[in-house]
């Protein structure tokens, strides 16, 4: 089976050579099949975010490779990865321009950010009708809110139009950022049921970093752990519909020698 994102001995260090230096990643290996939906959980600065940075390309890489589809993007710049990645971070308010519609958004979506061509064409009366569309599935009655500025509307509103975006192109990959985080507790449930539809639908390769351990197990089809810039856990199917979130707590314990030192499970 070829892999939709392979990543080979990524190692990456903040502040190297100096009395900070910090080995933030220590040699990932990860390969995922199309399809595959991965939680990744950790405890807090176990690396989850740097090992995202580096896959979007937001972060350069030290040593190690990164392929998508099997191209090697290691040297790619973050834009020209994005033809290959949809991404959603926290912040509702990125990934989105407030003075713009709706259906202004999501047709820079359409162009993937290419003001250029967004400003020449501006919203075809045929993309009205696919956005229309794909706004009905999200069953928030966003399609009669095409001409509505998004800064104007809720924290999940624009959340769930964000996921919208960021898969309207069929994406090699998805990367959510604790996309959910943000949110009050109904809503990030609301958001959390939509991702898992628009991923089943398009059959989305995904990887999303989150701290609600009972989404993890709940989502997706596999289960990875970090500590220490370290994969410790990686459980996929049937295993991982059994897991518990203790049983997660006394991996992480297990392989870490130590209580899980993450900020949201402490605080839930
Ligand atoms: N820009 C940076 N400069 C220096 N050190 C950094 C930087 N970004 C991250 N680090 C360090 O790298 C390590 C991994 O951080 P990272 O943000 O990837 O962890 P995380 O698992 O996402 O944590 P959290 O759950 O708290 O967001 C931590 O020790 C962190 O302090």
């Amino acid at each position: 089976m070829t892999n939709i994102l392979e990543i080979r001995d990524l190692h990456q260090y903040f502040e190297r050579g100096t009395v900070n230096e910090n080995h933030a990643l220590t040699g990932i290996n990860l390969n995922l099949a199309a399809g595959d939906f991965v939680s990744v959980i950790g405890g807090n600065g176990a690396g989850k975010s740097t090992l995202l940075n580096s896959v979007a390309g937001s972060l350069p890489i030290d040593t190690g490779h990164i392929l998508i589809n099997n191209i090697d993007v290691t040297y790619q710049s973050v834009e020209k990865r994005a033809k290959l990645i949809g991404r959603v971070f926290q912040d509702p308010k990125m990934g989105t321009a407030p003075l713009l519609t709706v259906e202004e958004n999501l047709a820079l979506a359409l162009r993937r950010g290419e003001w250029r061509n967004f400003w020449s064409s501006g919203v075809k009366r045929r993309d009205r009708k696919l956005f229309q569309e794909r706004l009905a599935t999200l069953g928030l009655g966003l399609e009669n809110r095409l001409t509505t500025d998004i800064g104007l509307l809720s924290g999940g509103q624009r959340q769930a139009i964000t996921l919208l975006m960021a898969t309207l192109k069929n994406p090699a990959l998805l990367l959510l950022d604790e996309h959910t985080a943000a949110l009050d507790p109904k809503t990030s449930a609301i958001v959390m049921q939509l991702t898992d539809q628009l991923v089943n639908e398009l059959n989305l390769t995904t990887l999303m970093i989150t701290h609600n351990m009972a989404d993890a197990i709940k989502y997706g089809n596999r289960l990875i752990m970090l500590d220490h810039g370290k994969i410790v856990v990686d459980i996929a199917g049937a295993d991982k519909k059994k897991l518990s979130v203790t049983d997660l707590l006394n991996m992480f314990k297990e392989n870490s020698g130590q209580e899980m030192n993450d900020d949201a499970v402490l605080l839930s």
